[in-house]
């Protein structure tokens, strides 16, 4: 398996006297709103943006974020977003009819109630950045503003929802068009991975798009699987309660990413995408990383690296990884079934 480091891409890089930034994150904030049999059961800060921007500020991976809201905007984050005074914060409804107690992986029918502005090429900074990803949630992201992210960014990575999304004129509701009909199309050979979810792979070709770039597809509590030329490899999940799967796929990105940064290979970067997935349905809205948790993955992380510098035959052999990072997964677990063990210090708050 040659799934090995990021692809490299894009312009001939120019000669340099700033060193890049880290990570820009792209897309929107959004409220969602979960509804079940007819009634409001939670309200919670939404978008891509914000799960990928907590899972990279636990993980201590500077990250810059572009994202666009309304006056009506009513969370706190640390990356503020640029608020356009005239326009209401996108939201989105998510109907559980089949129920959120992840049985059956019953999934949601997504309707976009409202859309702020989106984000134009020139709300980007003109800076250079290592990763970029495009992480649009409501058609904020545009063919020119992903151009320019292609330009500044080193590797991009995108979520194939922030480009095949189309919202019904009428009540909002969301429907995927084919990739190629997307208006992105002629720009994915410039850009590193592509992430999509077992449904939304549906619409595109996984073997076209495998030439041009990573391809990563997420199935759930299956894992995920990774093709690129022609390489392909399934990396195992991790076991989880699922309780609302909002997010997950946004975890998992943030978790890739993360991984990419530390310098991890692909199939073992994905690895840690599960294992954020895997926290993240566990949760309703944005998760909180435990912190022991959190630094034990750091700890395997390092180890890791060293031990495939080391040697090469254990690049492959993320089974191995993936036993060690199990038990830092099932710290967090542990910590969410008896909360009240862990106030006094050692909270899962940030
Ligand atoms: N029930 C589960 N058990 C364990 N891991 C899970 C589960 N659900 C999701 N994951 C992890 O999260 C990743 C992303 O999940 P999924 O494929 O459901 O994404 P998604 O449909 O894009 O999610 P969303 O749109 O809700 O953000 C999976 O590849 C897996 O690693
Ligand atoms: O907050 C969620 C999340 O970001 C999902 O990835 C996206 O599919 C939804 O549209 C959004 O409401």
């Amino acid at each position: 398996m040659t799934l090995n480091p990021p692809p490299s891409q894009q312009t001939p890089q120019s000669p340099r006297r700033i060193p890049n930034r880290r990570v820009l994150i792209v897309g929107n904030y959004c409220h969602d709103v979960l509804i079940q049999n007819g009634s409001v059961v939670a309200e919670t800060l939404g978008g891509a943006a914000s799960f990928i921007s907590n899972v990279l500020d636990s993980s201590s991976v500077s990250c810059e974020l572009v994202s666009k809201v309304g006056h009506d905007f009513r969370y706190e984050v640390i990356h503020s977003p640029i608020v356009a005074p005239d326009k209401e914060t996108t939201i989105f409804e998510a109907y559980f009819d089949l129920g959120i107690d992840g049985i059956g992986h019953a999934d949601r029918v997504l309707k976009r109630v409202s859309a702020c502005d989106p984000i134009l090429p020139s709300d980007i900074p003109d800076s250079r950045f290592d990763f970029g990803m495009a992480v649009g949630v409501g058609g904020e992201i545009l063919p020119e503003t992903l151009e320019k992210m292609v330009e500044i960014c080193d590797v991009v990575a995108v979520d194939i929802q922030a480009l095949i999304r189309v919202f019904d004129p009428v009540d909002g509701a969301v429907k995927l068009v084919d990739l190629k009909e997307s208006g992105f199309f002629h720009i994915l050979h410039r850009i590193g991975f592509l992430k999509a979810s077992s449904d939304e792979a549906l619409f595109m070709d996984v073997e076209q798009m495998k030439q041009l770039c990573c391809v990563v597809v997420t199935n759930g509590e299956k894992g995920c699987r990774i093709y690129h030329m022609d390489d392909e490899m399934t990396v195992p999940p991790f076991l989880a309660k699922q309780v609302d799967p909002t997010g997950a796929g946004d975890s998992f990105l943030g978790g890739l990413v993360v991984g990419l940064v530390e310098g991890l290979t692909v199939p073992d970067a994905a690895l840690l995408g599960n294992l954020f997935g895997s926290i993240t349905v566990e949760h309703i809205g944005q998760p909180k990383f435990d912190l022991m948790m959190l630094q034990r993955v750091k700890d395997e992380v390092q180890k890791r690296k060293k031990q495939c510098n080391l040697s090469s035959s254990h690049k492959n052999d993320h089974n191995e990884f993936h036993e060690r990072l199990s038990p830092a997964r099932f710290s967090c677990v542990d910590s969410q079934l008896q909360p009240k063990l862990l106030v006094n210090g050692h909270s899962c708050d940030r």
